[in-house]
């Protein structure tokens, strides 16, 4: 490599420009060969892309070097641009200096796999192991639906049928042209094979539906008091809200299930759902899980909620350590942020949802198992995937003013969206525009003057110091503690800064403090709402755990955290957490899963990449009754709504066969 490249990357990483584990990846990888300049040139868009969330860069793509260190400014980038002088212009260029570096396999070249560490697969390039994850999951994924029944006629569509119209019966105020009911056409899916995605927005039944579909599954056993069911989301607040859900529609079709399972068994069938990092084993201080592919999960179905959470290597390792004959189901919405590392699994499964993209042998065993016609348009015979996949498409909870907005987010229409901010009635939505994010501390701490549900953190304070005498024992009353402190959050699209989750955990502590509503203790104080920032095994508390600080009944002058488990708590000593961070204001991110009944969304002044649609639409539906939008400008709204995050990736592509 020339001098003038790796001395301009050297100052760089010494000025904090540039991360020192890409500039070790630079040498580790000149250690073991000689690499071209334009070679740590593509290493260098490769690692901030992954640390952007995408499994791969595209070599041939205009707009991969605009991914390049976003970090730098203008005079940085000219600097290093010319240190690095001329690049290949085109694929067949950067495939000629790729093929001559030993450390990259080209995948479709037909050479002998020597484990490089880095890899040309067509037009990608990928660092190792997120290329073998996206093998893996393909694969495998591949491998349960080509396992589907060979034959649909095998399945009983009659008793299908019969059940579906039990389960979901029509509703004689549907209007007659409302399309087929994609509810019971996602049961009929699922029946066919060991894969299966049901996608939807908010609110459009996805718990509805899998609820009925576990029925249907339970009805068609010849031993259903056998049959295996297992829950499970990537966090404990989605695990216990899927439960919930589940518990709550079994309950009303008990009735219907009497004949094949009494209330008990169908009760005990279900069991609680538990977040994928414990259901797979994941132990302390290593990457290596309980279950794998040699000790597989033994379950007949697993259901998992909130997929778009799910990352590649989370999404491989599941795979690998589910039992060929186990059905898996993961419910989602495709449109939400996807996680926060890298891989964007369920909008790569889902790429042909809307479409539809069903064959028409898929139509007639639909039309055979369910009554339902499917649409010609949605008949377009995609891949295989789509025959599994399928979308339910009417919100039950967001027919008023917040599934309109969101629904104009998704669309990608900010004008709309702006017209639906502004017309809706107040209670319901709500846009200001402060000049400083401080002028919106009055609706941190009190809501919306005069409208209850637009709470803002008044209803926990108010529980809060009502104490557990009001309560039948100690636990009613942090259990009513904890259900208040979810009727309001504030979301950030940014952790830093004024308009940031620490600027406005800080604004809002500072003003209880004032106002003497708090008394600190270091760093705690009864009533802090805090949010756990890295799994801690032996105090059996995760990342993204919501907990808040109160009186140790048995101590006293001590404090515990409360975290909800279920329908119980659990508890730990505050001074044993460090991994903590207050939670009045939380990143969207980190609000994936969880739902508030009044929902405050803050968007930075500054321009930046993270402001994007998914964010804002992740944002919008967090809010079950209230939404109100803070921006600085209205270009804010604009501008998140135009910037629509799409992550390289190769899975859609290897699953759109
Ligand atoms: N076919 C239906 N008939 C009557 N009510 C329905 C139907 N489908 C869904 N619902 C109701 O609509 C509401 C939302 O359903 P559900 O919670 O299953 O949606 P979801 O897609 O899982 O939502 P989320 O995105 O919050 O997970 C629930 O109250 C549910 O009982």
């Amino acid at each position: 490599m020339q001098d003038s490249a790796m001395n301009t990357l050297q100052q760089l990483a010494q000025d904090g420009r540039l991360s020192l584990l890409t500039l070790n990846f630079i040498r580790y990888l000149q250690r073991h060969a000689p690499v071209p300049d334009a070679l740590i040139w593509l290493v260098l868009q490769l690692t901030e892309a992954e640390a952007q969330g995408h499994s791969c860069i595209c070599v041939d793509d205009e707009s991969a070097p605009a991914l390049l260190l976003t970090a730098l400014n203008t005079e940085e980038r000219v600097l290093l641009q010319a240190a690095f002088g001329v690049l290949p212009a085109d694929l067949a260029g950067w495939r000629q200096v790729l093929a001559a570096c030993r450390l990259v396999w080209l995948a479709d070249s037909g050479q002998a796999d020597a484990g490089q560490p880095l890899i040309l697969d067509q037009n990608r390039l990928y660092l190792r192991r997120y290329w073998q994850d996206e093998q893996a999951i393909a694969t495998a994924i591949q491998r349960r639906l080509q396992t589907a029944h060979a034959n649909d006629g095998d399945l009983p569509s009659e008793r299908i049928r019969a059940w579906l119209e039990k389960l979901f019966p029509a509703n004689p105020e549907n209007a007659a042209d409302a399309g087929p009911d994609w509810q019971r056409i996602a049961c009929a899916l699922a029946l066919r094979g060991r894969f299966s995605v049901i996608t939807g927005g908010p609110g459009t039944g996805k718990t509805f539906t899998v609820a009925r579909l576990l029925c249907l599954l339970l009805a068609l056993q010849e031993h259903p008091d056998q049959f295996r069911i297992a829950l499970a989301a990537p966090t404990g607040k989605a695990a216990a809200r899927l439960k919930q859900s589940i518990d709550a529609a079994l309950a009303a079709l008990a009735p219907v299930l009497n004949s094949v399972l009494s209330a008990e068994q169908l009760a005990s069938a279900i069991p609680s759902a538990t977040t994928l990092h414990s259901l797979l084993g994941a132990r302390p201080d290593t990457r290596r899980l309980r279950h794998h592919a040699g000790n597989p999960l033994q379950m007949d179905v697993l259901v998992v909620d909130e997929a778009s959470m799910i990352h590649l290597e989370m999404m491989a390792n599941l795979l690998d350590a589910l039992a060929p004959h186990t059905l898996l189901i993961l419910l989602g919405d495709k449109d939400q942020l996807a996680s926060v590392e890298a891989g964007a699994v369920m909008a790569d499964l889902c790429e042909f949802a809307t479409e539809g993209g069903y064959s028409r042998a898929t139509a007639d065993w639909l039309a055979d198992a369910t009554g339902e016609q499917i649409p010609d348009n949605f008949l377009t015979s995609r891949s295989l995937l789509a025959q599994h996949t399928a979308m339910l498409r009417q919100s039950r909870r967001f027919g008023g003013a917040i599934g309109q907005l969101a629904l104009a987010v998704n669309r990608g229409d900010a004008a709309s969206a702006a017209s639906v901010l502004r017309a809706a009635e107040d209670d319901v939505l709500s846009w200001q525009q402060p000049a400083q994010i401080a002028a919106s501390l009055p609706l941190f701490l009190h809501g919306r003057d005069a409208h209850t549900d637009a709470s803002g953190y008044a209803a926990f304070r108010s529980v809060l110091n009502a104490g557990p005498e009001s309560w039948p024992d100690y636990d009613s009353w942090v259990k009513a503690v904890l259900k208040a402190f979810d009727r309001f959050r504030v979301l950030c699209a940014v952790r830093e800064g004024d308009w940031g989750v620490q600027g406005i955990n800080t604004l809002i502590e500072t003003a209880l403090l004032k106002q003497e509503k708090i008394r600190r203790q270091g760093d705690w104080y009864v009533g802090r709402p805090v949010i756990v920032t890295r799994n801690d095994y032996s105090l059996r508390v995760f990342n993204g755990d919501i907990g808040i600080c109160l009186p140790d009944p048995a101590r006293e002058g001590s404090v515990r955290v409360y975290f909800p488990a279920g329908d119980q708590l659990h508890s730990v000593l505050a001074s044993r957490l460090s991994d903590v961070e207050t939670a009045y204001a939380m990143t969207v991110h980190k609000s994936q899963g969880s739902e508030f009944g009044h929902v405050a969304l803050v968007l930075p002044p500054q321009q930046t990449q993270v402001l994007t649609r998914e964010l804002l639409y992740t944002g919008i539906t967090r809010a079950k009754t209230c939404f109100t939008l803070l921006t600085a400008s209205p270009g804010s709204l604009e501008q998140a709504t135009a910037q629509v995050t799409r992550r390289n990736s190769g899975l859609r592509y290897l699953l759109s066969d």
